[in-house]
């Protein structure tokens, strides 16, 4: 069969299949020879070769017999470059003409230049494991170990500042310390896109195809980004399948599960599925104290002289609810903000410098639901808890509930007062404290306190 016939072929293939497939499928294939009744056509991958012979050997068969009726069946191969590429080299090093030397080749590019830089403080002894990232943290931990690869890919997503980014970048730096000889390929869809659309226009995708068909893994960050971008996707799913054919371990990320990244090809969708797929959950409370914990270490060593009162970690944590990222920005701005003003940390300083995060990360919790489910829980009437009496039974409830309003509501303290009664707002403020003792020293309160705030925050 003629080169023109095998074009012929293609055509009616096109109206055949339409023209998505044949672009995804069809157009890659070329046709290495026909003879004896076998047509041979290169494939550019296993994975590929196996999807179009399942798919379309029939279709191909029977369009080529048109052409040449003595025809019987269709093989698919895996070109070999490698193959080529020595018989090429024989071809020149036999020539006996005598030749200049040869021009300096043009530098190639290597995977390391496509590579985006390792964030040095993302390894995995600096994440803080909680209950909402623990399988997350597992199945990173297991890939970093660089055994055999058992799930392929692994695609971690979650939320805004959850601790993607820094988990891959934790399993990259682990492989690397373990394994320097590894190539390690890290970088983000937009950094894929950029690479390709500038392949393109270089003309340089057979280098582009080779840097990413040779690494040993491939990470790609927030892959929700090639959404609704046609070639990138189609490039990407190429890459990718030929990295599975090698059983090479590859490891995305995305803000969303993939069946749920809208504009996403249905075959991409597929194939980010097949390996493992684990979310990072919203912080939780622990979680959050954890991380504060953690951070506020090294904010110490920065600022040895500033003092942090009781309680302030654990007010963040409750009051800051969006990503870990805006948890840490807060932390920062506190120990700045104090050493500029030269004030020890304690909970006004914090909310006149937060005032603004404070604000924008409110849960919406009311002072009316705080007294509800305090004098519920006390099993006290919300008359009593607001009116004047002294009684310790109802004093105790009411304390607390001012307590929580501090805590939990970004109502200031006279207006706490109005709300109880029109108190003023060093009786509030008494009462905050009281009950700021008894959390350290009462179990029972302490257990209260707890109780009420999961309550409050379900
Ligand atoms: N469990 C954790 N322990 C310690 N630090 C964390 C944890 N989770 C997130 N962080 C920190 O929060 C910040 C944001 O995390 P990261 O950049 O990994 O988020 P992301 O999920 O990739 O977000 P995005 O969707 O914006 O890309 C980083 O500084 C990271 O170190």
């Amino acid at each position: 069969m003629t080169t023109d016939e095998w074009g012929n072929v293609k055509k009616r293939l096109l109206k055949t299949v339409g023209q998505n497939n044949f672009t995804t499928w069809i157009d890659p294939l070329a046709l290495d020879a026909s003879e004896d009744g076998v047509a041979t056509i290169n494939v550019p991958t296993t994975f590929f070769g196996n999807y179009v012979s399942r798919t379309f050997s029939d279709l191909i068969l029977h369009e080529m017999k048109a052409f040449d009726s003595t025809l019987s069946r269709v093989n698919f191969t895996v070109a070999n470059r490698d193959r080529k590429i020595a018989a090429a080299r024989t071809a020149v090093e036999s020539d006996p003409v005598p030749r200049a030397a040869p021009a300096p080749k043009p530098k190639m590019a290597q995977a390391s230049d496509y590579a985006a830089p390792l964030e040095r403080r993302f390894t995995f002894d600096t994440f803080v494991v909680g209950k909402p990232n623990e399988l997350a943290h597992a199945a990173a931990r297991r890939v970093a170990e660089g055994g055999p690869v058992t799930f392929n890919p692994l695609f971690l997503y979650g939320g805004v500042g959850l601790g993607k980014t820094h988990l891959m970048h934790a399993i990259a730096q682990e492989l690397l310390q373990r394994r320097p000889d590894l190539n390690v390929l890290y970088l983000s869809a937009e950094q894929f896109m950029y690479r390709f659309v500038q392949a393109l226009r270089d003309r340089k995708m057979m280098d582009f195809k080779q840097i990413f068909r040779s690494v040993d893994i491939l990470m790609v960050d927030d892959v929700q980004f090639i959404a609704g971008k046609d070639s990138t996707q189609e490039e990407f799913f190429h890459t990718f399948n030929a990295l599975v054919d090698q059983n090479k371990q590859i490891i995305i990320s995305a803000d969303r599960a993939p069946h749920e990244i809208k504009d996403l090809e249905e075959r991409v969708k597929s194939r980010l599925q097949c390996g493992l797929v684990v979310d990072l959950h919203p912080t939780d409370y622990e979680l959050r104290l954890g991380i504060l914990q953690n951070k506020v270490e090294t904010h110490r060593t920065s600022y040895p002289e500033l003092e942090l009162d009781d309680g302030i970690l654990e007010f963040l944590a409750h009051r800051i609810s969006n990503n870990v990222r805006v948890l840490e920005g807060a932390l920062t701005r506190l120990f700045a903000f104090a050493s500029l003003v030269g004030r020890k940390i304690d909970l006004d300083l914090t909310q006149d410098c937060l005032a603004d995060v404070l604000r924008a990360s409110e849960r919406k919790i009311t002072v009316e639901e705080i007294q509800t489910k305090v004098s519920a829980h006390y099993n006290i009437r919300i008359s009593d808890m607001v009116g004047p009496k002294r009684l310790r039974s109802y004093a105790r409830p009411r304390q607390v509930a001012m307590y929580l309003c501090k805590q939990l509501t970004s109502r200031s303290l006279p207006e706490i007062g109005r709300r109880f009664g029109g108190r003023d707002h060093t009786t509030v403020m008494h009462g905050v404290k009281r009950i700021e003792e008894l959390r350290v020293s009462d179990g029972q309160i302490a257990e209260d306190l707890e109780l009420l705030r999961r309550a409050l925050e379900a």
